[in-house]
């Protein structure tokens, strides 16, 4: 079962989300001496982004992964990596390792092998956030894309290329497999549709509601 944990307000929810994952992330900085954190891109994280980036920690040893790419380059406002660095690799947080999940060639099936190379040694996740389309599609897989039964399936490699009608541009994104194994999962969403989506998947196969693939171990974080 899911657990829900609604804020009075966005502000004071992206406040306690930042909190908490810098509180886990310390937890497994001390109990392993570093740590994966993996985070989405899109339109509602960078709150949380703006406060982690200052918070007190080893950064030095916290790797940093997208939970998906866009396959466009960094300087394209769509860019998820550019998001990241924007607003969260700065300050105290430009200490960490970012683990790429896109490279300059023409599509993410030619990148894959070497990206799924780069990423093995840093799992599992440690801390998970991650965002949810009202389509209930988390990370890049979403309802009806090409590889979605492929990536949904337990012994799926920790990354794949994805493409659907609703993604725009080929994306790359973390496969079932890899967000289930993680050791905390957070998902951050916004607004009374979001809320509705989470409720709605909750009741459906990953299949139709790729976020209902986590929900039974992620804590949901929800402000009108
Ligand atoms: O395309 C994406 O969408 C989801 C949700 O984004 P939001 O703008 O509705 O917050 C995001 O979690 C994912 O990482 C991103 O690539």
């Amino acid at each position: 079962m899911m657990e829900f944990h609604e804020y009075p307000d966005r502000e004071m929810m992206m406040l306690r989300v930042a909190q908490r994952i810098a509180s886990e992330l310390g937890e497994s900085l001390r109990a392993h001496g570093r740590a994966t954190l993996s985070v989405p891109g899109g339109t509602t994280p960078g709150p949380v982004f703006d406060t982690l980036s200052g918070v007190d920690l080893d950064w030095s040893q916290v790797s940093v992964v997208l939970n998906d790419e866009r396959w466009v380059g960094e300087d394209n406002p769509r860019s998820n990596t550019a998001l990241l660095r924007a607003r969260l690799l700065h300050g105290k947080a430009a200490q960490a390792k970012l683990i790429p999940l896109y490279a300059d060639l023409p599509d993410p099936d030619a990148a894959l092998d070497g990206l799924i190379d780069g990423l093995l040694p840093h799992l599992p996740i440690s801390v998970l956030l991650l965002g949810m389309g009202e389509d209930m599609h988390t990370a890049s897989l979403f309802p009806g894309a090409d590889n979605l039964d492929a990536a949904l399936a337990p012994g799926a490699p920790p990354l794949m290329a994805m493409r659907a009608e609703a993604a725009g541009e080929p994306r790359i994104t973390l496969t079932a497999p890899v967000l289930r194994a993680a050791l905390r999962v957070h998902v951050l969403i916004t607004g009374a549709s979001k809320r509705a989506a989470i409720e709605r998947a909750a009741k459906l196969t990953p299949r139709e509601a790729p976020i209902a693939c986590v929900l039974d171990q992620a804590q949901v974080h929800w402000a009108e």
